[in-house]
């Protein structure tokens, strides 16, 4: 039986543009939720997890209401986080992002990393379970099911709800099905990429 994991960034949220940390969701976010329970509507979900910040509980709630049986629940292991400060393999354009980045946020994102890795890449047979999160958590996530080196989760991004898929058959190391899909997004509907991959 395969466990699965669907990894989702909240949706975008009011005066995102403008650089506000959390909010609630815009209109554009909420329309992308609403598409995203939509796509999901014929998995069967075990459980959706969600960062208790509010762009994210929005995000689960607007799930949730299209999709009735499930009951969504905050977990401090998604919550936004910085999974490691530079490493001697980081790309020197990524200084200036880690410059304001302190010890204690790198400490803090490395811990919570580990505990949610620990937590939920762990087999559930049969599992389907939602976690609706932030772009740093999920890349971490998919960097870590690749083997990849620590410093490549600063170059996977996700848009906001796309829909990122990790699976795992008995025996089997885990696996990235998809990463970012946005088939269930009109191309206005797609919003919170950067305009190029910096590597
Ligand atoms: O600030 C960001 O760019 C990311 C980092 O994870 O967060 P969010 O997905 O909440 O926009």
């Amino acid at each position: 039986m395969t466990h699965y994991l669907y990894l989702v960034r909240h949706g975008e949220h009011l005066d995102a543009e403008h650089g506000l940390d959390d909010g609630p969701l815009s209109p554009r976010g909420r329309r992308q939720a609403e598409l995203l329970a939509d796509r999901l509507s014929g998995v069967p979900l075990t459980a959706v997890w969600h960062s208790p910040l509010e762009r994210a509980a929005e995000t689960a709630r607007a799930v949730a209401e299209r999709l009735p049986s499930v009951t969504p629940e905050p977990t401090a292991l998604l919550f936004d986080c910085i999974p490691t400060g530079m490493t001697p393999q980081t790309p020197a354009l990524y200084e200036p992002f880690f410059g304001s980045v302190t010890e204690a946020e790198v400490e803090a994102g490395s811990a919570q990393m580990a505990d949610a890795v620990a937590e939920f890449l762990v087999r559930k047979p049969a599992a389907h379970e939602l976690l609706i999160t932030h772009n740093f958590v999920i890349a971490w996530f998919v960097r870590e099911v690749l083997g990849a080196e620590a410093w490549r989760w600063m170059t996977i991004n996700q848009a906001h709800c796309g829909l990122t898929v990790l699976a795992q058959r008995a025996g089997r190391p885990w696996t990235l099905v998809t990463h970012n899909d946005l088939g269930h997004l009109p191309m206005e509907l797609r919003t919170g990429l950067p305009e190029v991959a910096l590597v």
